[in-house]
């Protein structure tokens, strides 16, 4: 067999670990479809008294990740420290400079310093990959960078969090208060370090720029992404949205308008019907719509130790290959700018849900507003006591401007019945 592709892992927590036991328990399967053995050399991370459950003796071990880009007897570095800045993209710079190849897991750090990496590896000729920061497992770098990579890609969304994806299935099967299910979250290993990055929708924000970059050509524009997130969410917003019809799921979605990029990440209300719908824990999927090849709907593990290594490892076999593609499918200097679209200018139903007080001529109140801002409504449920001694209006409007929806929301927060903010929430069909 030919030379070892010999490679040192930074960074063993949740997705270090699960290379390495990837690594060891298909070492063959790996080795054959690599076509040479892939050798860890060395390790790096904070602690290295730390039991990680894996036998990690027969490694090096770094005392300094940034060592690893000097090694001589290291091909590759897998980052796998995270976060946007600090030690995992000094260490990335470095590992490029140095004439290595990367394979990170860090969204974070491809969204912010993505252009910057990749034309420092294309300038370089060496291979800087990233499946597993996109959907986990779900191979769908490769996919839109390869398999579909001859289509024009006109739009793509997808469920791209599994930590606010397994935190809503478990508040709508079990009801189950949301700390709790953001604890037993954690203990699975799929929350970030700090779980608001899940939670306020910017994990999902730097995944989505990262598609829609690889997807349109267009540079990484992550500062662009509307974020929202699910930390508003109640339970009686699960509840009422079941009892319509529909489920409440974190969405990433980007379309070109135009020239024009409209990149959103927000809790939408899909039909029960709809493949969203059944997305649960923490699944992933991504949908893209190309030219000739029509809709591809890509399903499976977003996160978790597992499936992350599988993605981490089907990059580190690609490298062993040789095969090499420019970082984001067209050359880095060659990404297209775009300005931000808007939503706001475009049209849809929506959710809105209101917590009132129980009393006389509030419901003319309220459809005095949509009236007003010309927005009808399809469905409408009213019960439910709301904590504050009020009770809860919850409807679907028909298809409306999203900025009368918006209007009208804002109308009704200044009513003295109306307890608190009205939720509002697109419907996705
Ligand atoms: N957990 C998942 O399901 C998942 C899925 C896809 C991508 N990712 C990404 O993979 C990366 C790793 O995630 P994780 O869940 O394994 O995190 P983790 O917190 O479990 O592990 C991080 C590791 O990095 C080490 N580390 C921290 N600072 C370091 C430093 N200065 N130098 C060297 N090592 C340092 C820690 O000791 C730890 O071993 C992140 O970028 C994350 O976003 C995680
Ligand atoms: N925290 C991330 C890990 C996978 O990128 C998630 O929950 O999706
Ligand atoms: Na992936």
């Amino acid at each position: 067999m030919t030379q070892p592709l010999r490679i040192g892992i930074a960074g063993l927590g949740t997705v270090g670990v699960g290379v390495v036991n990837l690594l060891t328990e298909n070492r063959d399967l790996v080795a054959a479809r690599a076509g040479r053995p892939i050798d860890i050399v060395a390790v790096n991370a904070k602690s290295r008294s730390k039991d990680r459950g894996a036998d990690l003796s027969a490694y090096r071990w770094q005392d300094d990740a940034g060592e690893m880009a000097a090694a001589n007897d290291i091909d590759v570095v897998v980052e796998l420290i995270g976060g946007a800045d600090g030690p995992a993209v000094s260490l990335a710079r470095k590992t490029l400079a140095g004439g290595k190849g990367l394979v990170t897991a860090n969204k974070a750090m491809v969204a912010h310093h993505g252009a910057e990496l990749a034309e420092l590896a294309e300038a370089h000729g060496l291979p800087l990959k990233y499946e597993a920061a996109v959907a986990g497992g779900i191979p769908v770098i490769k996919a839109l960078g390869g398999g579909a990579a001859a289509n024009e890609i006109s739009s793509l969304f997808g469920i791209l969090n599994g930590t606010s994806n397994y935190i809503l299935s478990a508040m709508e099967s079990n009801g189950a208060p949301f700390a709790h299910v953001l604890k037993a979250a954690q203990d699975l290993g799929y929350a970030e370090t700090d779980p608001s990055f899940d939670i306020d929708g910017i994990d999902a924000a730097h995944k989505l720029a990262i598609l829609a970059s690889l997807a349109f050509g267009t540079q990484i524009a992550f500062d662009q992404v509307e974020t929202r997130g699910i930390r508003e969410i109640e339970a009686v917003d699960i509840e009422r949205a079941a009892a319509l019809g529909y489920r409440v799921r974190l969405v990433g979605e980007a379309r070109l308008q135009d020239s024009r990029l409209l990149q959103r990440v927000h809790p939408v209300l899909v039909p029960l019907s709809h493949p969203l719908a059944k997305v649960t824990g923490s699944l992933n999927a991504v949908v893209a719509d190309g030219n000739f090849v029509g809709r591809l709907t890509f399903e499976g593990a977003g996160a978790g130790a597992g499936p992350t290594a599988s993605a981490v490892v089907a990059d580190i076999i690609d490298i062993a290959r040789g095969e090499q593609q420019p970082v984001f499918g067209v050359p880095a200097a060659s990404l297209r700018a775009v300005s931000a679209g808007d939503h706001d200018a475009g049209t849809g139903r929506s959710y809105l849900r209101a917590a009132v007080a129980d009393e006389p001529g509030v419901m003319a109140d309220l459809t005095a507003i949509l009236r007003d801002c010309g927005v009808s409504i399809e469905s409408l449920i009213q019960h439910g006591q709301a904590a504050d001694g009020g009770v809860f209006i919850a409807m679907i409007t028909h298809e409306t401007q999203h900025r009368c929806t918006a209007e009208a929301a804002r109308k009704m927060t200044e009513l003295k019945a109306v307890l608190s903010p009205p939720m509002r929430m697109d419907l996705l069909d």
